[in-house]
């Protein structure tokens, strides 16, 4: 047994999990103790090497989650909606630091979630970015600073594989020009325009989702009044941005009490 943390990787195969072993691999304040997948997935059972297409970690890719988490100080999941707040669940019962980065979770997701934090640490944000997560501290700053003459808009861009919208990075975004505003998003949030619309309310939030190839994420918010636009801009061109901001929250939330908590508390801003 060593002091170093030892990492679970849920989803392992899937995008952001492969991104996450190799990460995990090339840290020498962690280590990778298991890969998860669900139970049909094609690489159970298989190496994690032959997955990832690199080192030999000796690791089996398995659907264990109940002995995956058993040895684990963190468990860090990029999965979807109903297997984070199983995973929630898990963790919590394992006393394992749980790193959600899923997105398109519902009030009721997010209420198990909370629940789960009682009795362990979450660390939960729609981006794990530096970029994005001071991104967000600025368009609060902006949203505060404006008033309802300018709108505000975010503008999102992603891959043809992502499955929810507005992606969690736009409700963040969202969300912080609302807090701004001193506003409730959901009182204000327009998004998926379609037909007769009537004109644009003032005060109003709105989203726009695009989708298309290989995006890694872009985020764009917009102030627009007569006369000025003030735009402001996050691009993503490599999902490791994702992955250095959970192993960061994996290891910053060894020693905090239970409880849930985001990247603005990882990172200090
Ligand atoms: N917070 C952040 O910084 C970021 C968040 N994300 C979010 O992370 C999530 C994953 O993204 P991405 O890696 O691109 O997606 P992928 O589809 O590539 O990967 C998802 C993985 O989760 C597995 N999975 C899905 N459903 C279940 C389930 N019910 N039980 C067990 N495993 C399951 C999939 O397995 P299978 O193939 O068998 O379905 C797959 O391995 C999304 O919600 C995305 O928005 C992404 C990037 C950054
Ligand atoms: O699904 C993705 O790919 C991403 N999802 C996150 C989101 O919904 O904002 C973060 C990032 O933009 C990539």
């Amino acid at each position: 047994m060593t002091d170093i943390p030892g990492i679970v990787i849920t989803g392992a195969s899937g995008r952001m999990g492969q991104m996450l072993i190799k990460t995990v691999l090339a840290s020498d304040k962690c280590r990778l103790v298991a890969a998860l997948e669900r139970e049909d997935n094609q690489w159970v059972g298989q190496d994690v090497d032959a997955m990832i297409g690199g080192q030999a970690t000796g690791i089996t890719v398995t659907s264990d989650a109940v002995e995956a988490f058993a040895k684990a100080q963190a468990v860090i999941d990029f999965t979807a909606p109903a297997a984070t707040v199983a995973f929630a669940g898990l963790a919590a019962q394992a006393r394992a630091v749980h790193v959600i980065g899923t997105t398109g979770l519902s009030d009721d997701d997010l209420k198990a979630i909370n629940a789960a934090a009682r009795h362990a640490v979450i660390v939960r944000a729609g981006n794990m970015s530096l970029g994005v997560n001071l991104l967000v501290r600025l368009t609060q700053k902006v949203a505060a600073a404006l008033d309802e003459d300018f709108d505000i808009e975010v503008i999102e861009a992603h891959h043809n594989q992502k499955v929810d919208a507005p992606s969690g990075t736009a409700l963040m975004l969202g969300e912080a020009a609302a807090k701004g505003r001193g506003v409730s998003l959901k009182e204000v949030s327009d998004s998926g325009r379609d037909g007769m619309t009537g004109a644009r309310k003032k005060g109003d939030i709105g989203f726009s989702a695009i989708r298309g190839g290989d995006i890694v994420g872009e985020h764009d918010v917009l102030f627009a009044a007569a006369g000025e636009r003030i735009v402001l801009r996050h691009l993503a061109t490599d999902r490791a941005i994702f992955a250095r901001g959970a192993l960061k929250a994996a290891l910053w939330g060894q020693d905090k009490s239970p409880g849930e908590y985001d990247m603005m508390d990882v990172l200090g801003i």
